[in-house]
């Protein structure tokens, strides 16, 4: 109903809409008060995926005016509510399903897919989403909504982002009886089937549409995540968010924390509860973090301890299990396996939990961690909400509003004798829009580590005074847009300093080029140059 009415004479649609031309405002304006309407976020999560199919652009302007409001419902914590009952609410394809049936033809199956000038894939096997396991081919919700940030958050045009689910099988017993799953019901298929699917993914990908275009490897299982990032970082434009990408947001908040806690990151000990993707990850940016601060590798390894489902990870340990990104940080310590135990042998100045154990910082826990330090960093950044290692009521509480906290989901503000604390999302959602933007649009040919720890260190250089004062380490997201366009203009700094960028010539004001690359939310107009004439009114 926002055709003019030129516009509906000109394209044939006189008649066929009411007679009142509505302004973009005012559609936004009935939009939201219709997805205030519904009580439930999944409701609200069908309601905008709908909105999505009907009308893209009035889904990005709402999306990027309100992000605070839409981002819990299009991405963490409602998309994995939406991604456990996929099929359920399936009404309309969004992205593209390539299964492992599929080999040998993934290049015909690219070019079924309507737009041919793809910049970004996000790309998932559906076997660890979030932190709710292996979903098969419902996770294709993952790709879809990290997508949707990069056109809210990043500005990233739609039509250039792809989503993907490779789809090889689920070993989640309950889908493959599920009547509404709606992926493959088999196991899923490991080896060398499964290393050739994505092996000629990758090429079809350059194929179809061309060398530098980035693909984001989200919610691969462990040893796959690791694996595949060692394989390919080097000859693909890619990372992979999960490691790299939650890696740089925790740093990021970690950076910002030390403003607070008024240290350096060397005076710490850092305990994390996990071993997996994102803790390694945040331990070896923190690493590097730490050696540009001076420490020599093995000191700066040596203030990291890890905990793992077996225990504190240490130099033979009798239950094994130090897989060899664990191992780099293994003590020679005794042995001991519960983390209550370990956070009270080895008094950590920060606590770090990604290992999707709901409630892993207990009560005594927490209470420790106030006691050992005066103000202690309590991270807990699992995925989604209800798998938190404890809430930010309980972090504030329990050491009396003196915790330096941030979570991978949004939590609410909590007040401790009077003084609000804004508690920060340590979400890579920070970070992989402006990231892939910087990257998509210097034309660099790789991404690379250093790249995420300038966008850690650009990142807490964001967050202010007035932030830190209320407890915040992340500046707000409702700033994202600015904010992914800056660590873009970071990026490609970046990738022009060290001989990455293909954009040539290299634009002089880095903010600016970022922003003309940026998609627009404003509706364009339908007129063709050829009907305008001067005195023609609209
Ligand atoms: O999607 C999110 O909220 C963050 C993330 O990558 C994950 O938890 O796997
Ligand atoms: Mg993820």
């Amino acid at each position: 109903m926002a055709f003019t009415l030129k516009e509906r004479q000109i394209m044939g649609l006189h008649g066929l809409l009411p007679p009142v031309v509505f302004t973009q405002e005012q559609q936004e304006k009935r939009v939201l008060a219709n997805l205030r309407r519904w009580d439930k976020d999944i409701d609200k999560y069908s309601y905008l995926m709908g909105l999505l199919d009907r009308n893209e652009r009035l889904f990005y302007s709402l999306a990027s005016k309100y992000i605070e409001e839409i981002a819990p419902i299009i991405y963490t914590p409602t998309v994995g509510q939406a991604c456990q009952r996929y099929g359920f609410i399936f009404r309309k394809p969004r992205g593209l399903f390539i299964t492992i049936n599929d080999k040998g033809h993934v290049y015909d199956i690219l070019c079924n897919w309507p737009e041919h000038e793809i910049k970004a894939i996000v790309v998932t096997d559906g076997e660890r989403i979030l932190g709710l396991g292996d979903l098969g081919s419902f996770g294709m919700g993952i790709p879809v909504g990290k997508l949707a940030l990069y056109t809210a958050m990043g500005g990233v045009p739609p039509s250039q982002c792809l989503p993907v689910v490779l789809d090889v099988g689920t070993d989640n017993d309950e889908l493959l009886v599920n009547e509404d799953y709606i992926g493959l019901k088999h196991k899923r298929v490991r080896g060398a089937a499964y290393d050739e699917l994505i092996e000629e993914f990758l090429h079809a990908v350059v194929r179809r549409f061309g060398p530098r275009t980035l693909v984001q490897f989200e919610d691969f299982a462990n040893s796959n995540a690791f694996r595949l990032l060692e394989k390919y970082r080097h000859s693909y434009l890619t990372f992979n968010d999960d490691i790299q990408g939650t890696a740089s947001v925790a740093v990021a908040g970690i950076i910002a924390s030390m403003r607070i806690v008024k240290t350096k990151l060397s005076d710490h000990k850092f305990l994390f509860q996990g071993a997996g993707e994102a803790s390694i990850g945040i331990a070896n940016l923190l690493v590097d973090a730490m050696v540009e601060e001076g420490l020599t590798k093995e000191e700066a390894v040596g203030k990291i301890w890890l905990v793992d489902s077996k225990g504190l990870v240490t130099k033979d340990r009798p239950s094994g299990g130090v897989t060899e990104h664990k191992g780099v940080y293994a003590k020679d310590f005794k042995h001991i396996k519960e983390l209550e135990e370990v956070c009270r042998e080895i008094r950590p100045t920060a606590a770090i939990g990604a290992a999707a154990i709901a409630g892993a910082f207990t009560e005594q826990f927490i209470r420790d961690m106030g006691e050992f330090n005066d103000r202690p960093i309590i991270f807990a950044l699992s995925n989604p909400t209800s798998l938190a290692e404890c809430t930010a009521e309980q972090a504030y509480t329990l050491t009396e509003g003196r915790c330096v906290f941030a979570s991978g989901s949004p939590f609410d503000p909590v007040t401790v004798n009077g003084k609000t604390h804004y508690p920060g999302q340590g979400n890579n959602a920070y970070i992989f829009p402006g990231v892939a933007l910087g990257a998509i649009v210097s034309g660099a040919h790789h991404v690379t580590d250093g790249m995420f720890l300038r966008t850690s260190q650009a990142l807490a250089k964001m967050v202010t005074e007035e932030n830190l004062e209320e407890g915040r380490v992340y500046p707000p997201l409702s700033d994202i847009r600015e904010i992914s366009a800056t660590l873009a203009a970071n990026i490609v700094e970046y990738a022009y300093r060290h001989g990455m960028a293909a954009h040539y010539p290299e634009p002089e004001d880095k903010l600016k080029f970022v922003h003309d690359h940026q998609y627009k939310t404003e509706y364009e107009s339908f007129i063709p140059v050829t009907y305008s004439w001067p005195g023609m009114s609209d």
